[in-house]
């Protein structure tokens, strides 16, 4: 008997198979589809999330569904863009050949979503497997509940439910899909599962993009704004109850100014969530007990300089900062996924690089510096999924910049026109014409030293011509080529020599030119 997971999958198969997911128009309606049910549906989705990780109605617009209709309105705009042949450089070989690359899509992709951002993380890979041409089947986490239900009942009155069904389920569910085959495996989580998940695709051959987290560090130079570069780490931190994959971690700065960093992350918390965030209604809760456990016991062996409060049967941790935190802490040997944010003091930015590269390379990396010199020296001598200096979080919304993480962090990327991209097959096209023989000669056996010459000049130049140059370079190639079939088995010619000399000479100059 089929289980669930393999119905869903077989029906996704099925209904790609009949072509309909591939026209742009299909494409369009889809993603419209997709937008009139983020709108439609906005309080369904608010109630739920408010439900499942006290987030309050402006902050799901803010931080899900917003950026959700920005990346459906960008795909809908750039689409007959993106799904065009996209003609690439010729060499001096294929001059007169049509080279291109022609994105088509991959089949059937599995999604599987995290419940930190459970809309965010789940839609926004549908968005790029619909852009692309792609069925999919999308299995939301099972630790959002009231989310999944949503999911799962409202989303197939909205767009094809046979191409897209979406799956609810846990552990065995997931493990279930991911026993079957497809074309692409997106999964957005933790980088355990990620391996099992990498595992579990390497029986297929199947391709993956594993959106993972770690810990994200955050540099803060001692002659920045201090204040202003607080807020945006406060922001940054506390957004979602520190339960974002590219929070701030822990902040490196020099012991000369830890104080002046506690002072005013202690003011923007007040601001921001008043002197008690347990009452304020845009301060989060950890998701659920398990993890409330987890993240108090990181605070067990470092000083607390901030917050500490707590409440486990509503799943309340206050805003809490760790001072002068020793690397060998809790606190310190795994991403904290929470609302507590650990200061480690440092020489200068020097030793924070080395601290940075003594650990797993993280999806994001933070800098605070006026000084570009010093902005530049960390991107240059570090690795991250994404950099942002001067500020939190925000790179995540431009679309235009590759998001993913790198090693540890994960592989691949997505937003804009990476998600359809990184969904598609980009596959190389050659059209050659059944004429210009005699071009070819070079590559036939018999190899002699004078093919190889001819090999050498066409393979090792690629020189920008211009559209004259690359006439006139045309009407070279067909002099050779009929000059070529002319003389085939023959002794060379005169003819030949001359033409030959000649092109000896352009190659001199277009080394020179290069
Ligand atoms: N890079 C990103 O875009 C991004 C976004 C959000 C979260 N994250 C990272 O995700 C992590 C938090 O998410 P999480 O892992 O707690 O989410 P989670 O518990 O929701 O798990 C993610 C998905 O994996 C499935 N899953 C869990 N265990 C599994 C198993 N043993 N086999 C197969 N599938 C399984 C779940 O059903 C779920 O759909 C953090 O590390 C965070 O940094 C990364
Ligand atoms: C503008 C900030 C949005 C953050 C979404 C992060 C998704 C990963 O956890």
């Amino acid at each position: 008997r089929m289980s669930r997971e393999q119905k869903a999958v077989e029906c996704a198969r099925k209904a790609f198979l009949t072509g309909r997911s591939k026209p742009l128009e299909h494409r369009i309606r889809q993603l419209k589809n997709l937008q009139r049910f983020l709108l439609e549906r906005e309080k369904e989705i608010a109630e739920a999330i408010k439900k499942d990780l006290n987030k309050s109605e402006a902050g799901t617009q803010l931080y899900e569904t917003l950026g959700l209709e920005g990346e459906i309105v960008l795909a809908v705009k750039k689409l007959a863009e993106w799904v065009a042949p996209r003609p690439v450089e010729k060499n001096l070989l294929t001059i007169s050949d049509t080279v291109y690359i022609q994105p088509e899509p991959l089949g059937v992709v599995l999604i599987i979503g995290a419940w930190n951002y459970p809309w965010a993380v789940t839609i926004q890979p549908l968005i790029g497997a619909i852009a692309a041409g792609n069925a999919a089947v999308v299995k939301p986490s099972e630790v959002c509940v009231h989310t999944a239900k949503v999911m799962e009942d409202l989303l197939p009155a909205y767009i094809d439910k046979e191409l897209y069904p979406v799956v609810t389920g846990g552990v065995s569910e997931t493990q279930e899909l991911l026993r079957q085959r497809f074309d692409h495996v997106f999964y957005t989580g933790n980088s355990m599962v990620g391996k099992l998940v990498m595992e579990a695709a390497a029986k297929h051959l199947t391709p993956i993009t594993l959106e993972l987290g770690g810990k994200s560090p955050c540099y803060i130079d001692k002659n920045c704004d201090i204040p202003i570069a607080c807020r945006r780490v406060t922001w940054g931190k506390y957004s979602n109850c520190g339960q974002t994959c590219i929070a701030p971690d822990y902040i490196l700065c020099e012991p000369s100014i830890q104080d002046r960093v506690l002072e005013e992350i202690k003011k923007s918390i007040k601001a921001f969530y008043t002197e008690d965030p347990k009452t304020c209604p845009d301060y989060g809760r950890i998701i659920n007990q398990r993890h409330f456990k987890r993240i108090m016991a990181m605070t067990e062996d470092s000083t607390i300089a901030i917050g500490g409060d707590s409440d486990e049967s509503t799943c309340y941790i206050a805003p809490t900062v760790l001072k002068d935190v020793q690397v060998n802490s809790k606190v310190m040997q795994e991403e904290i996924f929470g609302p507590l944010l650990p200061i480690l003091t440092v020489s200068g930015v020097d030793e924070a690089i080395n601290f940075i590269n003594k650990g797993e390379k993280p999806l994001a990396l933070y800098i605070f510096s006026p000084d570009d010199k010093v902005i530049k020296k960390v991107i240059a001598e570090t690795s991250s999924g994404g950099v942002l200096a001067n500020d939190c979080l925000v790179h995540y919304s431009v679309s235009a910049l590759p998001f993913g993480g790198v090693g540890n962090s994960g592989m691949g990327s997505y937003h804009g026109k990476f998600s359809f991209d990184n969904l598609s097959h980009l596959r190389g096209c050659l059209i050659k014409q059944l004429k210009m023989e005699g071009v070819n000669d070079m590559r036939y056996p018999p190899h002699t030293a004078k093919k190889l010459f001819w090999a050498r000049f066409f393979i090792l130049k690629n020189p920008d011509l211009g559209w004259l140059g690359r006439m006139t370079l045309l009407a070279i190639i067909a002099v050779v080529a009929a000059v070529v079939l002319q003389v085939r088995g023959k002794e060379e010619t005169f003819l030949i020599s001359t033409v030959r000399k000649r092109l000896q000479w352009r190659c001199i100059l277009f080394e020179v030119e290069l």
